[in-house]
Protein backbone atom coordinates (compact mmCIF):
# COMPACT_ATOMS: atom_id res chain seq x y z
CA UNK A 1 0.00 0.00 0.00
CA UNK A 2 1.48 3.38 -1.05
CA UNK A 3 0.62 6.76 -0.35
CA UNK A 4 0.27 6.21 3.53
CA UNK A 5 2.18 8.79 5.81
CA UNK A 6 3.32 8.45 9.22
CA UNK A 7 4.72 11.35 11.98
CA UNK A 8 7.29 11.22 14.32
CA UNK A 9 8.67 13.43 16.93
CA UNK A 10 12.34 13.50 17.63
CA UNK A 11 12.52 17.13 19.11
CA UNK A 12 16.20 16.94 21.64
CA UNK A 13 15.71 20.39 23.05
CA UNK A 14 18.81 22.68 22.75
CA UNK A 15 19.79 20.26 20.34
CA UNK A 16 17.86 20.62 17.05
CA UNK A 17 20.95 20.43 14.50
CA UNK A 18 22.94 17.53 15.80
CA UNK A 19 19.24 15.17 15.86
CA UNK A 20 19.26 16.67 12.09
CA UNK A 21 22.40 15.22 11.20
CA UNK A 22 21.58 11.88 12.92
CA UNK A 23 18.21 11.63 11.05
CA UNK A 24 19.87 12.59 7.87
CA UNK A 25 22.19 9.36 8.06
CA UNK A 26 18.66 6.88 9.12
CA UNK A 27 17.21 8.42 5.98
CA UNK A 28 19.91 7.42 3.91
CA UNK A 29 19.91 3.88 5.62
CA UNK A 30 16.38 2.78 5.23
CA UNK A 31 14.93 4.50 2.03
CA UNK A 32 13.41 1.35 0.05
CA UNK A 33 13.33 -0.85 3.46
CA UNK A 34 9.65 -2.36 4.16
CA UNK A 35 7.94 0.09 6.34
CA UNK A 36 5.86 -3.33 7.98
CA UNK A 37 9.55 -4.36 9.87
CA UNK A 38 9.73 -2.16 12.82
CA UNK A 39 11.76 -4.47 14.93
CA UNK A 40 14.24 -4.90 12.27
CA UNK A 41 14.24 -1.52 11.01
CA UNK A 42 14.53 -0.40 15.05
CA UNK A 43 17.22 -3.10 15.64
CA UNK A 44 19.41 -2.45 12.73
CA UNK A 45 19.70 1.31 13.78
CA UNK A 46 20.39 0.53 16.79
CA UNK A 47 23.04 -2.63 16.27
CA UNK A 48 24.63 -2.20 13.59
CA UNK A 49 26.82 0.05 14.04
CA UNK A 50 29.77 1.08 16.80
CA UNK A 51 28.45 3.13 18.66
CA UNK A 52 24.97 3.02 19.95
CA UNK A 53 22.69 4.93 22.40
CA UNK A 54 22.66 8.11 23.82
CA UNK A 55 20.11 11.12 23.43
CA UNK A 56 21.20 12.41 20.14
CA UNK A 57 21.11 8.39 18.12
CA UNK A 58 18.07 7.41 20.65
CA UNK A 59 15.97 10.34 19.74
CA UNK A 60 16.28 10.18 15.88
CA UNK A 61 15.61 6.56 16.31
CA UNK A 62 12.20 7.47 17.92
CA UNK A 63 11.25 10.15 15.85
CA UNK A 64 11.89 7.09 13.08
CA UNK A 65 9.68 4.45 15.01
CA UNK A 66 6.92 6.70 16.00
CA UNK A 67 6.56 7.34 12.35
CA UNK A 68 6.82 3.54 11.41
CA UNK A 69 4.01 2.48 14.03
CA UNK A 70 1.63 5.44 12.79
CA UNK A 71 2.24 4.27 9.41
CA UNK A 72 1.69 0.88 10.39
CA UNK A 73 -1.75 1.94 12.22
CA UNK A 74 -2.65 3.33 8.89
CA UNK A 75 -2.35 0.90 6.99
CA UNK A 76 -4.17 -1.60 9.10
CA UNK A 77 -6.90 0.99 9.57
CA UNK A 78 -6.25 0.69 13.63
CA UNK A 79 -5.09 3.07 16.74
CA UNK A 80 -1.78 2.09 17.92
CA UNK A 81 -2.44 0.81 21.00
CA UNK A 82 -4.96 -2.37 19.32
CA UNK A 83 -1.62 -3.37 17.95
CA UNK A 84 0.08 -3.10 21.50
CA UNK A 85 -2.58 -5.62 22.87
CA UNK A 86 -5.61 -3.05 23.51
CA UNK A 87 -6.87 -0.82 26.06
CA UNK A 88 -6.42 -1.97 29.71
CA UNK A 89 -8.06 1.44 30.81
CA UNK A 90 -10.64 3.63 29.36
CA UNK A 91 -9.18 6.90 30.32
CA UNK A 92 -5.32 8.74 30.84
CA UNK A 93 -4.63 10.45 33.92
CA UNK A 94 -2.40 13.95 33.14
CA UNK A 95 -0.55 16.31 34.54
CA UNK A 96 0.28 19.99 33.11
CA UNK A 97 3.53 21.52 33.92
CA UNK A 98 3.23 25.27 36.06
CA UNK A 99 6.50 27.53 36.22
CA UNK A 100 7.20 30.60 39.02
CA UNK A 101 9.61 31.99 41.24
CA UNK A 102 7.22 33.34 43.40
CA UNK A 103 4.68 31.37 45.85
CA UNK A 104 1.96 33.23 44.23
CA UNK A 105 3.29 33.09 40.83
CA UNK A 106 3.14 29.10 41.22
CA UNK A 107 -0.14 29.86 42.87
CA UNK A 108 -1.97 31.35 39.82
CA UNK A 109 -0.41 29.00 37.49
CA UNK A 110 -1.75 26.37 39.52
CA UNK A 111 -5.01 28.10 39.37
CA UNK A 112 -5.29 28.64 35.75
CA UNK A 113 -4.12 24.57 35.03
CA UNK A 114 -6.96 23.36 37.22
CA UNK A 115 -9.17 25.68 34.97
CA UNK A 116 -7.84 23.76 31.50
CA UNK A 117 -9.55 20.39 33.79
CA UNK A 118 -6.27 19.39 35.48
CA UNK A 119 -6.19 17.69 38.53
CA UNK A 120 -2.53 17.25 38.95
CA UNK A 121 0.54 20.08 38.29
CA UNK A 122 4.46 19.48 38.35
CA UNK A 123 7.02 22.33 39.11
CA UNK A 124 10.57 22.97 39.36
CA UNK A 125 10.96 22.42 43.27
CA UNK A 126 13.93 25.09 42.95
CA UNK A 127 16.07 27.35 40.53
CA UNK A 128 19.84 25.63 40.44
CA UNK A 129 21.46 25.80 43.62
CA UNK A 130 25.30 24.86 44.43
CA UNK A 131 26.75 22.02 46.63
CA UNK A 132 26.44 24.29 49.52
CA UNK A 133 24.01 27.03 49.68
CA UNK A 134 22.01 29.04 52.02
CA UNK A 135 19.05 26.77 53.41
CA UNK A 136 16.76 29.78 52.58
CA UNK A 137 16.39 28.40 48.82
CA UNK A 138 15.33 25.20 51.26
CA UNK A 139 12.43 27.32 53.19
CA UNK A 140 11.50 29.06 49.88
CA UNK A 141 11.19 25.39 48.10
CA UNK A 142 8.51 24.79 50.58
CA UNK A 143 6.67 27.99 51.03
CA UNK A 144 6.14 27.17 47.25
CA UNK A 145 4.46 23.72 47.67
CA UNK A 146 2.46 24.94 50.34
CA UNK A 147 1.29 27.44 48.15
CA UNK A 148 -0.02 25.15 45.21
CA UNK A 149 -1.51 22.67 47.66
CA UNK A 150 -3.86 25.53 48.68
CA UNK A 151 -5.57 24.82 45.28
CA UNK A 152 -6.52 21.14 45.50
CA UNK A 153 -4.00 19.87 42.96
CA UNK A 154 -1.72 17.03 43.43
CA UNK A 155 2.07 18.52 42.67
CA UNK A 156 4.93 16.62 41.72
CA UNK A 157 8.37 18.45 42.40
CA UNK A 158 11.06 18.36 39.71
CA UNK A 159 14.49 18.70 40.93
CA UNK A 160 16.19 18.59 37.76
CA UNK A 161 19.38 17.23 38.96
CA UNK A 162 20.06 21.33 40.20
CA UNK A 163 20.66 20.12 43.46
CA UNK A 164 24.11 17.68 44.69
CA UNK A 165 23.99 15.42 47.73
CA UNK A 166 24.38 17.41 50.32
CA UNK A 167 21.25 19.61 49.38
CA UNK A 168 19.02 17.45 47.77
CA UNK A 169 18.46 15.11 50.93
CA UNK A 170 17.82 17.97 53.48
CA UNK A 171 15.21 19.22 50.53
CA UNK A 172 13.59 15.94 50.08
CA UNK A 173 13.22 15.35 53.88
CA UNK A 174 11.55 19.14 54.17
CA UNK A 175 9.88 18.21 51.48
CA UNK A 176 8.30 15.24 52.83
CA UNK A 177 5.72 15.93 54.90
CA UNK A 178 4.02 17.85 51.91
CA UNK A 179 3.71 14.72 50.23
CA UNK A 180 4.49 15.52 46.72
CA UNK A 181 2.86 12.63 44.15
CA UNK A 182 7.02 12.25 43.32
CA UNK A 183 10.29 13.98 43.30
CA UNK A 184 11.85 13.71 40.03
CA UNK A 185 15.62 13.78 39.37
CA UNK A 186 16.92 14.42 42.62
CA UNK A 187 20.03 14.42 41.61
CA UNK A 188 21.46 13.70 37.89
CA UNK A 189 21.28 10.58 36.42
CA UNK A 190 24.81 9.87 36.73
CA UNK A 191 24.11 8.87 40.21
CA UNK A 192 22.27 6.01 40.68
CA UNK A 193 24.06 4.88 43.69
CA UNK A 194 23.11 8.34 45.57
CA UNK A 195 19.44 8.64 44.69
CA UNK A 196 18.95 5.00 45.81
CA UNK A 197 20.36 6.20 48.88
CA UNK A 198 17.59 8.79 48.49
CA UNK A 199 14.84 6.89 48.21
CA UNK A 200 15.62 4.98 51.34
CA UNK A 201 15.84 7.88 53.18
CA UNK A 202 12.25 9.63 52.45
CA UNK A 203 9.19 7.85 51.91
CA UNK A 204 8.16 10.14 48.65
CA UNK A 205 8.62 8.26 45.59
CA UNK A 206 11.82 9.08 43.56
CA UNK A 207 10.49 9.24 39.43
CA UNK A 208 13.51 9.72 36.70
CA UNK A 209 13.74 8.75 33.31
CA UNK A 210 13.87 11.43 30.75
CA UNK A 211 17.78 11.76 30.42
CA UNK A 212 17.75 7.79 29.81
CA UNK A 213 17.54 6.29 26.48
CA UNK A 214 17.19 2.46 26.44
CA UNK A 215 15.92 -0.41 28.68
CA UNK A 216 19.41 -0.66 30.15
CA UNK A 217 20.06 2.55 31.08
CA UNK A 218 17.19 1.96 32.96
CA UNK A 219 19.21 -1.70 34.64
CA UNK A 220 21.00 0.00 36.94
CA UNK A 221 18.00 2.43 38.81
CA UNK A 222 16.11 -0.90 38.52
CA UNK A 223 18.61 -3.52 40.25
CA UNK A 224 19.44 -0.68 43.05
CA UNK A 225 15.82 -0.30 43.83
CA UNK A 226 16.66 3.92 43.42
CA UNK A 227 13.20 4.55 41.42
CA UNK A 228 9.57 3.84 42.46
CA UNK A 229 8.09 5.67 39.01
CA UNK A 230 9.96 5.66 35.55
CA UNK A 231 9.67 8.49 32.65
CA UNK A 232 10.99 7.36 29.78
CA UNK A 233 10.19 9.87 27.33
CA UNK A 234 8.95 8.92 23.80
CA UNK A 235 10.95 10.81 21.87
CA UNK A 236 14.20 9.71 23.47
CA UNK A 237 14.13 6.43 24.99
CA UNK A 238 13.64 4.80 21.69
CA UNK A 239 10.02 5.52 20.30
CA UNK A 240 7.13 3.56 20.94
CA UNK A 241 9.03 0.19 20.44
CA UNK A 242 11.34 1.09 23.20
CA UNK A 243 8.71 3.01 25.51
CA UNK A 244 6.20 -0.36 25.58
CA UNK A 245 9.75 -2.68 26.65
CA UNK A 246 10.86 -0.61 29.38
CA UNK A 247 6.89 -0.60 31.21
CA UNK A 248 6.99 -4.23 30.58
CA UNK A 249 10.75 -4.07 32.19
CA UNK A 250 9.50 -1.50 34.84
CA UNK A 251 6.58 -3.54 35.93
CA UNK A 252 8.55 -6.68 36.90
CA UNK A 253 10.14 -4.45 39.48
CA UNK A 254 6.42 -3.05 40.88
CA UNK A 255 8.32 0.84 39.20
CA UNK A 256 4.84 3.04 37.64
CA UNK A 257 5.49 4.64 34.11
CA UNK A 258 4.68 8.15 34.14
CA UNK A 259 5.89 9.08 30.08
CA UNK A 260 7.76 12.66 30.53
CA UNK A 261 6.69 14.92 27.60
CA UNK A 262 6.70 18.41 27.46
CA UNK A 263 7.12 18.32 23.96
CA UNK A 264 4.50 18.19 20.91
CA UNK A 265 1.51 16.78 20.29
CA UNK A 266 3.49 13.94 18.29
CA UNK A 267 4.94 13.02 21.59
CA UNK A 268 1.81 13.11 23.59
CA UNK A 269 0.05 11.22 21.06
CA UNK A 270 2.66 8.36 21.08
CA UNK A 271 2.86 8.04 24.69
CA UNK A 272 -0.96 7.94 25.19
CA UNK A 273 -0.92 4.55 22.78
CA UNK A 274 1.25 3.07 25.69
CA UNK A 275 -0.57 5.19 28.35
CA UNK A 276 -3.83 3.13 27.00
CA UNK A 277 -2.31 -0.68 26.82
CA UNK A 278 0.38 -0.40 29.35
CA UNK A 279 -0.32 -2.28 33.12
CA UNK A 280 1.80 -0.19 35.32
CA UNK A 281 0.75 3.17 33.24
CA UNK A 282 0.06 6.37 36.03
CA UNK A 283 -0.25 9.30 35.06
CA UNK A 284 1.04 10.96 31.72
CA UNK A 285 2.94 14.84 31.10
CA UNK A 286 1.63 16.51 28.68
CA UNK A 287 2.35 20.67 27.90
CA UNK A 288 -1.31 21.41 26.69
CA UNK A 289 -2.30 25.37 25.88
CA UNK A 290 1.59 26.37 26.85
CA UNK A 291 3.08 28.62 24.33
CA UNK A 292 6.42 27.96 23.70
CA UNK A 293 8.76 30.26 22.86
CA UNK A 294 9.89 28.85 19.25
CA UNK A 295 11.13 32.17 18.15
CA UNK A 296 13.55 33.64 21.03
CA UNK A 297 15.38 36.60 18.82
CA UNK A 298 11.54 37.51 17.77
CA UNK A 299 10.09 36.50 21.39
CA UNK A 300 7.30 35.03 18.93
CA UNK A 301 5.95 31.84 20.89
CA UNK A 302 3.80 29.02 18.93
CA UNK A 303 1.16 26.90 20.33
CA UNK A 304 2.44 23.28 19.18
CA UNK A 305 -1.07 22.44 19.00
CA UNK A 306 -2.25 24.45 16.61
CA UNK A 307 -0.95 22.49 13.82
CA UNK A 308 -3.43 19.61 14.96
CA UNK A 309 -6.54 19.39 12.59
CA UNK A 310 -8.54 18.32 15.69
CA UNK A 311 -6.57 19.26 18.93
CA UNK A 312 -10.10 18.91 20.97
CA UNK A 313 -8.78 15.19 21.18
CA UNK A 314 -6.34 16.74 23.79
CA UNK A 315 -9.50 18.20 26.21
CA UNK A 316 -8.81 17.04 29.71
CA UNK A 317 -11.68 16.28 31.92
CA UNK A 318 -11.52 15.63 35.50
CA UNK A 319 -7.63 15.66 35.44
CA UNK A 320 -8.43 12.83 32.31
CA UNK A 321 -7.67 12.46 29.00
CA UNK A 322 -11.04 10.72 27.95
CA UNK A 323 -10.15 7.73 26.18
CA UNK A 324 -13.48 7.86 25.27
CA UNK A 325 -16.49 10.28 24.28
CA UNK A 326 -19.86 10.59 25.64
CA UNK A 327 -20.92 8.04 28.18
CA UNK A 328 -23.96 5.97 28.50
CA UNK A 329 -24.55 5.40 32.42
CA UNK A 330 -26.30 2.01 33.29
CA UNK A 331 -28.24 2.01 36.38
CA UNK A 332 -28.38 -1.43 36.95
CA UNK A 333 -24.58 -1.87 36.56
CA UNK A 334 -24.35 1.18 38.90
CA UNK A 335 -21.18 1.92 37.13
CA UNK A 336 -20.28 4.33 33.19
CA UNK A 337 -19.79 2.63 30.27
CA UNK A 338 -17.91 4.89 28.07
CA UNK A 339 -18.82 4.99 24.43
CA UNK A 340 -16.72 6.43 20.88
CA UNK A 341 -13.15 5.96 21.85
CA UNK A 342 -11.82 9.22 20.60
CA UNK A 343 -8.06 7.70 20.65
CA UNK A 344 -10.05 5.12 18.02
CA UNK A 345 -8.77 7.27 14.98
CA UNK A 346 -5.75 4.91 13.26
CA UNK A 347 -2.24 5.07 13.71
CA UNK A 348 -1.06 7.24 16.49
CA UNK A 349 -4.84 9.05 16.29
CA UNK A 350 -4.10 12.60 15.30
CA UNK A 351 -4.33 14.54 12.40
CA UNK A 352 -1.71 16.85 11.37
CA UNK A 353 -1.91 19.98 9.17
CA UNK A 354 1.15 19.45 7.00
CA UNK A 355 0.59 22.69 5.15
CA UNK A 356 0.67 24.70 8.12
CA UNK A 357 3.95 23.22 9.67
CA UNK A 358 5.70 23.40 6.65
CA UNK A 359 4.76 27.23 6.28
CA UNK A 360 5.67 27.89 9.64
CA UNK A 361 9.36 25.68 9.55
CA UNK A 362 10.38 27.30 6.24
CA UNK A 363 9.46 30.86 7.81
CA UNK A 364 11.32 29.80 11.01
CA UNK A 365 14.49 28.46 9.57
CA UNK A 366 15.06 31.50 6.90
CA UNK A 367 14.94 33.97 9.71
CA UNK A 368 15.98 32.15 13.14
CA UNK A 369 18.82 30.06 14.43
CA UNK A 370 17.57 26.75 16.83
CA UNK A 371 16.61 27.14 20.44
CA UNK A 372 19.67 26.73 22.60
CA UNK A 373 19.08 26.82 26.44
CA UNK A 374 20.98 29.86 28.31
CA UNK A 375 24.18 29.48 30.20
CA UNK A 376 23.49 29.81 34.19
CA UNK A 377 26.01 30.91 36.78
CA UNK A 378 26.56 30.94 40.41
CA UNK A 379 27.63 34.08 42.33
CA UNK A 380 31.09 32.98 42.30
CA UNK A 381 30.80 32.74 38.31
CA UNK A 382 30.96 28.93 38.08
CA UNK A 383 28.28 27.42 35.94
CA UNK A 384 25.16 26.03 37.49
CA UNK A 385 23.04 22.97 36.31
CA UNK A 386 20.30 23.77 33.77
O1 LIG B 1 10.39 17.18 33.39
C1 LIG B 1 10.35 18.17 32.65
O2 LIG B 1 9.33 18.44 32.02
C2 LIG B 1 11.60 19.02 32.50
O3 LIG B 1 12.63 18.41 33.22
C3 LIG B 1 12.02 19.20 31.05
O4 LIG B 1 12.08 17.97 30.43
C4 LIG B 1 13.40 19.79 30.90
O5 LIG B 1 13.38 21.11 31.37
C5 LIG B 1 13.89 19.78 29.46
O6 LIG B 1 12.99 20.46 28.63
MG1 LIG C 1 12.09 16.76 34.47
Amino acid sequence: MSGVVGWGEATLEGHTQAVEGALGDLTHRFVGWDADNIQDIWQTAYRARFYRGGPVLMSALSGLDIALWDIKGKKLGVPVWQLLGGKVRDRVKVYGWIGGDSPSDVYNAAVERKSQGFTAVKMNATDSIGWLDSPSVLTDAVARIEEVKRTGLDVGLDFHGRLHKGMAKQLAKLLEPHMPLFIEEPLLPTQPEEIADLSRLVSTPIALGERLYTRSDFRPYLEKRAIDIAQPDVSHCGGISELHRIASLTETYDVGLAPHCPLGPIALAACMQVAISAPNFVIQEMSWKIHYNVFPESNQEADLYTYLSHPSVFEIKEGYLGLLHGKLTVSSLSRTLYLMPCFAGPGIGIEINEQLVRETSANYTSKHTPWKNPVWRGEDGFVREW
